[in-house]
């Protein structure tokens, strides 16, 4: 008979990253969805697992959603809005500075059978590839030739007043080796990017993507507090301290487009009631942004649709796409030559304890059985430099490839 016990206690140790490649290889066996995360400035890995693959949502109600994970592309159309929900629940710690590979751990599950835990344990990953990824083999490097003539096409729409801001995108494919440890990989990001939000998720319909995304898109605590930020600018960190930071008139000008988006945003519902802290210098790994950080007090506020009604208002917020947004929109779709799938849309935990952590999907890649396809955008005003926003997509794609290729 089948044992589906619930157990909270996880009786097997593997080491953190064996753990994951199993579960990858678990979900991969039963099409299930699974998603692993790490939040900002925390050291817990949580696990959820949707064994039916996670469901397709035409319209996202973040309000209708029950507690899972959301994943939703950039362009709605192009690739489906999944949402997983939690069949299986767990999480464990992250010790600093520890080896993905060392240190046996236990996983706290919170929902789990005992049959469950037995096939996820039981998993070989020694075999060579051990996931089967689908190979895109349209898909192939943005060249650096295309992308200058699409900034100088920006810039040309810019000064022709037809736009104010355009964030175009490349995409940079990289070869992977069979034997490559995905989980080995995330597991270093999560050490390197404290700050991030450092995400692995894998479902039959989404395929296997990693991110290590600097900017929240919405963060809803229920009848206590929704946050949004307006993040933009960029520059490369140097030895000069964050205070000592220096920016340059069209960086400010830049960020200053997102920032009056958000307020336009509040601006449509009427809602007056705000604070504004910033734009601050940030660090996310070797790169410095301009934030700034908008709270509402939703304890006061009789609005509790408030997170529901900014996730549609707010994606794709110009930090991403550019401004005007429909304008921006009918650039991108007539210059960019590659999908931006799951690039630049956003994903994270819905309704979770209460909370909803919904991230801006960037400084991610998406894997196929032989090479890993890197995303990355910059944001141009009339000021920029073509140059300069492609070196500053390669650093931006060199988040996660310096950590999977060299690290
Ligand atoms: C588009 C990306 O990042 C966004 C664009 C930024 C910019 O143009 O300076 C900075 C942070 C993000 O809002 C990306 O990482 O690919």
């Amino acid at each position: 008979m089948e044992n589906t016990q619930l157990k909270n206690k996880g009786t097997q140790q593997f080491a953190p990253a064996t753990w994951l490649n199993k579960l990858l290889d678990f979900a991969q066996l039963k099409d299930a969805g699974v998603a692993i995360w790490k939040l900002p400035q925390d050291n817990i890995i949580h696990i959820l697992c949707d064994l039916d693959g996670g469901s397709s949502i035409d319209e996202v109600n973040l309000d209708d959603l029950e507690s899972g994970f959301i994943l939703a592309p950039f362009l709605a159309g192009t690739q489906q809005n999944i949402h997983f929900k939690a069949d299986i629940k767990g999480y464990f710690e992250l010790e600093k500075e520890a080896k993905p590979n060392e240190n046996v751990i236990e996983i706290s599950w919170e929902n789990i059978t005992e049959d469950q835990e037995m096939e996820i344990t039981q998993i070989n990953i020694s075999r060579q590839p051990h996931l089967k990824l689908k190979k895109y083999p349209q898909i192939e490097s943005t060249r650096k030739e295309d992308y200058i003539k699409m900034v100088k096409e920006g810039i040309a729409a810019i000064s022709r007043e037809e736009l104010y801001k355009i964030v175009p995108s490349k995409i940079k494919c990289i070869p992977i080796k069979e034997d490559l440890d995905i989980a080995d990989a995330y597991l270093r990001a999560c050490n390197k990017y404290e700050d991030a939000f450092v995400s692995l998720t894998f479902s039959p319909k989404t395929g296997l993507w990693m991110g290590a995304s600097p900017e929240t898109l919405i963060e809803d605590k229920k009848n206590e507090y929704f946050k949004t930020v307006a993040l933009a600018g960029t520059q490369a960190k140097d030895e000069k301290s964050i205070a000592n930071t220096a920016w340059t008139q069209k960086e400010i000008e830049e960020q200053a487009y997102v920032s009056r988006y958000i307020i336009n945003c509040f601006k449509k519902i009427r809602l007056r009631e705000y604070e504004e802290i910033g734009p601050k210098t940030i660090q996310a790994g070797n790169l410095l942004h301009l934030k700034t950080s908008y709270k509402v007090d939703t304890n006061t506020l009789n609005f509790p649709e408030l997170a529901s009604v900014m996730l549609k208002l707010l994606h794709p917020t110009s930090a991403v796409c550019g401004m005007p947004k429909v304008i921006s929109l009918d650039f991108l779709k007539k210059h960019e030559t590659h999908e931006r799938s799951y690039f630049s849309g956003y994903l994270g935990p819905v309704h979770m304890d209460q909370k909803s952590n919904i991230f801006v999907n960037l400084r991610c890649c998406q894997f196929s059985q032989d090479k890993a396809i890197f995303y990355a955008g910059a944001g141009v005003t009339e000021d920029s430099e073509p140059e300069k926003e492609w070196q500053e997509t390669e650093i931006k794609c060199n988040v996660l490839a310096n950590i999977i290729f060299h690290d």
